[in-house]
């Protein structure tokens, strides 16, 4: 099918699909998608849910993360079994929106990533970067009858890009400002910040990964209450610690916060062998849980204060920092923000407080960026992601 009939016209439905490093779970977003005379986009949130992964699948998940045990069988697998979980969120989410599968014109698979290697390894001579996301597409389709787009990274990458991050290109069509210059902050198991200078092009949009979101919150909370909790529910249990300076020192020096852009990161430098290791030090130094918890809390926050200070300050003064993600759902982060942010003239505001859903933002992202490699349109962010030229991303399971 070429774009002639993919019908751009009128108003049309997507499907947008997130299964994101913290592996909580599929949001599925439904949007309407409008052209408008201006040449932008008008995109309405018409439905959202989210299904968490049953235990078993989540923890099989994370076993793929580990590439000793990631053999291909289980990749194999579990890529089919995803792409059947990520058809029934379709057509839940579908229903729940009062619409039929033949209402839907694509739907938009992010994957879910199990390995990502933007910086370049040597093999037989060629130098390869690569980044996996499993959830297969044509399964997708099959079960809904809808056309798929799933895997979006790799064309990024195969034209010298980071394959990440993908959202900026949404965020700019979305909530640019002429009079304001804003930070979008999502705190997922990973951060990752977009600056939209006030009255940007889309080419002086540039973003990258702070570090670390949720991701080692969660995997220290699991580590220190197992079997009972996944996440600092509100931050009950940072708000009950005292930060360690000793610790948030030694954490701070880890190299990635001052690496040069582009760059972005994933759980192979924040994952389970991090959490080893600041939980040994944690334990020499006779730490309380309360107290590891409060600190890689601030550390978060403290990666996106010097961030903002590190690559963004001198050339665009940000007016507002508005947060998503499933950090925003944290009172402490979001606390520990201000005390970082408010103090350097930004304003912390979180998606919720202007309107919008902290949780539903990237599957309605990639339900954008799917519309776009329907109508054969480039919707990667080269000043982003650092590739060579505007490409289409995106694989299409018809
Ligand atoms: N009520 C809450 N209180 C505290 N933390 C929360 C709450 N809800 C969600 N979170 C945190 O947010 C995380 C999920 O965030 P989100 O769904 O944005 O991540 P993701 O999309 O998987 O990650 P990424 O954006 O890196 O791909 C959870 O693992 C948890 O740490
Ligand atoms: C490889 C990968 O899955 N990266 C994610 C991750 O989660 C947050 C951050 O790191 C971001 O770079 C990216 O996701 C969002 C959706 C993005 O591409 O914009």
């Amino acid at each position: 099918m070429g774009s002639e009939t993919f019908d751009t016209h009128s108003s049309r439905y997507a499907v947008g699909l997130m299964s994101g490093t913290s592996v909580d779970g599929i949001d599925a977003a439904v949007v309407q998608i409008t052209d408008c005379p201006d040449g932008k986009m008008s995109v309405k949130l018409i439905a959202f849910e989210n299904t968490p992964f049953p235990a078993a699948v989540r923890e099989d998940i994370f076993a793929l993360f580990d590439p000793l045990k990631a053999t291909v069988n289980k990749i194999g697998s579990m890529n089919v079994l995803l792409g059947e979980l990520y058809a029934e969120a379709s057509l839940s989410v579908i229903t729940a929106a009062g619409l039929t599968n033949a209402d839907i014109a694509v739907i938009g698979s992010h994957g879910q990533t199990i390995y990502h290697a933007p910086e370049a390894s040597k093999l037989h001579g060629y130098e390869i970067h690569y980044t996996v996301q499993i959830g297969e597409g044509s399964v997708i389709a099959a079960r809904t009858g809808i056309p798929c787009v799933s895997d979006f990274r790799p064309a990024d990458m195969a034209v010298g890009g980071q394959g990440a991050p993908l959202v900026p290109f949404t965020e700019y069509l979305l909530y640019r400002e002429a009079h304001r210059t804003l930070l979008l902050q999502n705190i997922g198991g990973i951060g990752n910040m977009t600056v939209i200078p006030a009255g940007c092009t889309q080419e002086q949009v540039y973003a990258f990964d702070t570090g670390p979101g949720n991701m080692i919150i969660d995997g220290v909370v699991e580590r220190l209450y197992p079997g009972q909790q996944t996440m600092d529910t509100g931050g009950a249990i940072a708000r009950k610690g005292r930060i360690h300076e000793g610790l948030l020192q030694l954490l701070t020096q880890e190299p990635y916060y001052t690496q040069p852009l582009p760059k972005s990161t994933g759980r192979e430098q924040f994952g389970s062998a991090y959490i080893d290791w600041l939980l040994a030090y944690a334990k020499q130094q006779n730490m309380i849980a309360e107290d590891v918890v409060a600190t890689v809390t601030m550390l978060t926050a403290w990666s996106i204060g010097d961030a903002y200070r590190r690559y963004v300050r001198v050339h665009d003064p940000a007016d507002v920092l508005l947060v998503g993600g499933g950090g925003s759902y944290n009172p402490v982060m979001i606390e520990f923000l201000r005390q970082e942010m408010e103090p350097m003239g930004v304003q912390v505001m979180t998606q919720e407080e202007i309107g919008q859903s902290s949780d539903a933002k990237e599957a309605v992202a990639f339900a954008l960026l799917a519309d776009y490699t329907m109508k054969q349109q480039p919707n990667n962010l080269p000043n982003v992601t650092g590739a060579a030229r505007p490409i289409i991303m995106g694989k299409i399971s018809y």
